[in-house]
């Protein structure tokens, strides 16, 4: 898998956020994107994953040599955001086989085991409107990384997390990151230890 930025830049408004994006991210690569608060980080992290649309230049993701259409990448990836909701009527058990439908867990991940690596076995049959944030976090986490996708997009992993919820993503990364290709948008050091790649928001404006 690889994406492919050329020029690429976002304007709300009269306002530019940041412009002449062009930027490669290859299979197994690690790359943080990083920033002051409102740079742009979460939106960058979105336009690539093609939730939000660009304002000037082109996105491409090829995968063994094929294109493919922008409209299926999200085939091709997962995103854990703190701005993407889980349905709260859900039980965690509910929660994950509704997430199920649409993306296959990586072999040998069956629920019992995503539950336990996040450390909510004991929650699979409470309602989502019943967790606390870092619970929820944990969930989107677990649901993100654990999918059989090749691209993994993570907007600041450990908003919420305690010390043992930064230890379990961590864990969670080394074990089952693989040969993907992950980016995360971030401020905290400890969301990006694995990215040997920085990409500084603020080079453009
Ligand atoms: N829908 C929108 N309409 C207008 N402006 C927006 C919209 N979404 C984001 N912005 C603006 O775009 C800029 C970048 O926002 P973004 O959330 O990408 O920043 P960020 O670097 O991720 O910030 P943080 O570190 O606080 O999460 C901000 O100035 C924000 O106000």
């Amino acid at each position: 898998m690889m994406i492919s930025l050329d020029q690429v830049g976002k304007r709300y408004n009269y306002d530019w956020i940041f412009r002449r994006v062009t930027l490669t991210f290859q299979q197994g690569g690690r790359y943080a994107i990083l920033g002051p608060n409102g740079s742009g980080k979460s939106t960058l992290l979105q336009i690539i994953g093609g939730a939000i649309q660009h304002s000037e230049g082109a996105i491409s993701y090829t995968t063994s040599g094929q294109d493919i259409a922008p409209d299926n990448f999200f085939n091709y990836c997962t995103f854990a955001t703190p701005y993407l909701e889980l349905v709260e009527e859900f039980t965690l058990t509910e929660a994950i086989q509704f997430h199920l439908q649409f993306k296959n867990f990586l072999p040998d991940v069956t629920p019992k085991l995503a539950m336990e690596l996040v450390g909510l076995e004991k929650a699979a049959k409470k309602q989502i409107r019943y967790f606390s944030s870092g619970m929820k976090q944990r969930i989107k986490l677990a649901l993100a990384i654990l999918s059989d996708v090749p691209v993994l997009l993570l907007d600041e992993p450990c908003t919420n997390l305690d010390a043992a919820g930064v230890t379990v993503y961590q864990q969670l990364i080394n074990q089952y990151g693989g040969d993907r290709l992950i980016i995360v948008s971030s401020n905290d050091e400890q969301e990006y230890f694995m990215c040997k790649e920085h990409i500084h928001i603020s080079q453009y404006k």
